[in-house]
């Protein structure tokens, strides 16, 4: 850990306090980080954190006395809650999230950048004494299973006990990591305040956070997370997208290895053989409905390792890459989750399940917009604790779930969890899958030609700007690069050249996984949906099988300027052609070259921002690609 990076804190004694659990006798270096921090923050308390159910369910307890915690119907939904936060504070903010490296440049053009010294000023203004009237908690953590070759240890201090619940469900937390920590063991550290001290006496708010002061910082060289003034998810539980994407693919650069934000499922076919993939997509593409899917080809299988975060490197014995899901739990996007878009989801949240922003039906259960086709009868209260009444029907209540509502849910207890989530191993990833949110252009799969050429596509990923989301220009590309833009933690110009480097990285080329693109999302001139995607989306992992086992076999594909894309013929349509019949499924295979070559524009565009920093590789796949759609 870079303890010393942290501020040079004026010297105050640590102060005495009755620590709920007793800090560890050794780990040096761990222990005078925490003293540092301890000198900055001043809190009243700390508090070790071992992990245990017992401390677990005291915790639980104190923040529903306190009412931050809503128990759920224990008949309906076990050991359930529901928390609300401040409506100010529901989501990732991406405008005060900072790469603070030493020079601008390696941050790269899309990060928001500070100088590391000045941001160091207003972090010691914001923390200095910010914990007054509270508890650090510590919270030592595992980002992978513990002792696993692949995994990574952070420790974070925090002021709030719903981010110690929600870290113990989401990574491997407590005294256990520090075994493997060992005395000299490298750790990310990781501050965390709601930034919101307490007078003595003071009474505490539900949802305390400080939106004005709000930022989330990394310091790519030393390997530190900042973050202060905000309670919710990817701001303050920092195993996640801070450590396990930020700070995590900077490590990856220097190592050799790759860390993504992909998931990773076990696909069995009906021969037995086993498969696991990783794919990428950007938001609103259903990548945890994948990560889970229930395939309706008779005698497939999917199985989850995870829905968010991959980190993958090269096996030396094997060769190829081997993977492991960082995390142990899910932080799952809530509205459009149903028994009819993701049944194994709502099997997972069944119990054990900590809710945030989604509605409270009067049967003390919840509810989201898409869980069921209508909203429940009775009265509801929304996320805001406003009581709706199904039949005023008042719409400035609506939607009654945040859009961006969440289920925090450990893997463990996902009934289609794969037998290896957890293996400290990893597992070798055959195949990886891009993929975006097309209704034009975009056919419902190809493969790409080679590594380089799926780097290309990796790199073009993007999403058409929605209706709802933007009015003016719908048409218009929203480019996600491997669906990293908010989490690339250096240069995204370096992070294209480091994708582009594997194959020298590794003994074998041939042995690093395809990779493919999908598109779900085709529309017809009525505007419908052209694919029915969902289960159905098996006939396209059974279509990539069949060119993983047989990549001579010319009845599988067509061989056009983009790659390789189905012959229609080769894809399974059992059960769905009357979905799929008047030419759709040739609709949704075909190639237009003149409207990719305004994909090629428009890339090209996309590129500009990373001036020399674009790997000239890169370039010239782009201009193999133009100069393919021109010949034919
Ligand atoms: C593994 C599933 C991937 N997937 C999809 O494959 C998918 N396809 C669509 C578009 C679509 C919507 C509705 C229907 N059908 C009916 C009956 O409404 C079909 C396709 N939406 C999809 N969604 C939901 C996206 C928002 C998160 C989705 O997650
Ligand atoms: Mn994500």
């Amino acid at each position: 850990a870079s303890a010393s990076a942290s501020f040079q804190p004026a010297e105050h004694p640590l102060h005495h306090h009755d620590s709920h659990s007793t800090a560890p006798t050794t780990h040096a270096k761990l222990i005078e980080w925490v003293r540092a921090q301890a000198a900055l923050l001043e809190p009243d308390h700390i508090h070790w954190c071992s992990g245990t159910q017992e401390e677990n369910e005291a915790m639980v307890q104190d923040l529903v006395q306190k009412g931050v915690m809503i128990p759920l119907n224990e008949k309906l939904r076990p050991r359930s809650f529901l928390t609300r936060t401040d409506p100010a504070d529901v989501a990732r903010s991406e405008g005060s999230t900072y790469i603070c490296s030493q020079n601008k440049e390696d941050a790269g053009p899309t990060n928001n950048w500070i100088d590391p010294q000045e941001m160091r000023g207003q972090l010691e203004k914001s923390f200095r004494g910010c914990m007054r009237g509270r508890t650090m908690y510590v919270i030592p953590f595992s980002m992978g299973p513990i002792g696993s070759p692949l995994a990574r240890i952070g420790v974070q201090v925090t002021d709030s006990p719903f981010v110690v619940v929600n870290m113990r469900i989401m990574t491997r937390m407590g005294e256990k990591v520090l075994d493997v920590l060992g005395d000299e063991g490298e750790f990310v550290p990781c501050v965390h305040s709601v930034g919101r001290p307490l007078a003595a006496g003071e009474k505490d708010s539900l949802w305390p956070c400080n939106i004005a002061e709000r930022k989330v910082v990394h310091f790519p060289e030393t390997r530190e997370i900042w973050s202060f003034g905000s309670g919710y998810g990817g701001n303050s539980l920092l195993g996640k997208k801070c450590l396990a994407l930020r700070i995590a693919s900077v490590m990856a650069r220097d190592e050799g290895s790759l860390a993504e934000h992909m998931l990773i499922l076990g696909l069995t076919s009906p021969a037995g053989k086993k498969y696991y993939v990783a794919a990428a997509f950007p938001s609103a593409c259903g990548k945890t409905n994948l990560a889970m899917l229930q395939p309706t080809l008779p005698g497939w299988k999917v199985e989850v390792v995870g829905d968010d975060i991959n980190w993958m490197a090269i096996n030396r014995k094997e060769g190829g890459l081997y993977a492991i899901n960082p995390e142990a739990g899910f932080f799952g996007v809530a509205p459009g989750t149903s028994s009819k878009t993701n049944p194994n989801a709502m099997r997972t949240i069944e119990h054990d399940t900590v809710f945030t922003n989604v509605a409270l039906t009067d049967q003390g259960d919840v509810w989201w917009e898409g869980m069921t086709k209508h909203h429940p009868e009775g009265k509801i209260t929304n996320w805001k604790g406003q009581v709706w009444d199904s039949t005023k029907s008042d719409k400035n209540m609506l939607p009654l779930a945040h859009p961006n509502s969440r289920f925090t849910v450990s893997l463990e207890q996902c009934p289609a969890k794969d037998p290896a989530w957890d293996d400290p191993n990893g597992v070798p990833i055959s195949a990886i899958i891009f993929g975006g949110r097309r209704e034009t252009t975009v056919p419902l799969v190809f493969e790409t030609k080679d590594w380089n050429h799926g780097v290309l596509v990796g790199a073009t990923v993007a999403s058409e700007k929605t209706a709802a989301a933007e009015g003016s220009d719908l048409g218009q590309l929203r480019f996600d690069p491997f669906a990293m833009l908010p989490f690339a933690g250096y240069n995204m110009g370096d992070y294209f050249g480091h994708w582009l480097s594997m194959p020298e990285r590794v003994a074998d080329p041939s042995k690093l996984p395809r990779i493919f693109h999908v598109n779900w999302f085709r529309k017809d001139e009525q505007g419908s949906f052209m694919w029915p995607g969902f289960g159905d989306n098996s006939r396209v992992l059974k279509w990539i099988v069949d060119r993983l086992e047989n990549p001579e076999d010319k009845s599988l594909y067509k061989s056009t300027p983009i790659g390789y894309v189905p012959k229609e013929t080769a894809l399974d349509l059992t059960g769905i052609e009357d979905q799929v019949k008047g030419g759709v499924i040739q609709k949704l295979l075909e190639v237009n070259n003149s409207a990719y070559l305004s994909e090629v524009t428009k890339a090209r565009e996309y590129f500009v921002q990373f001036g020399r920093r674009l790997p000239n590789k890169l370039t010239k796949e782009l201009n193999d690609l133009e100069e393919r759609l021109r010949k034919n």
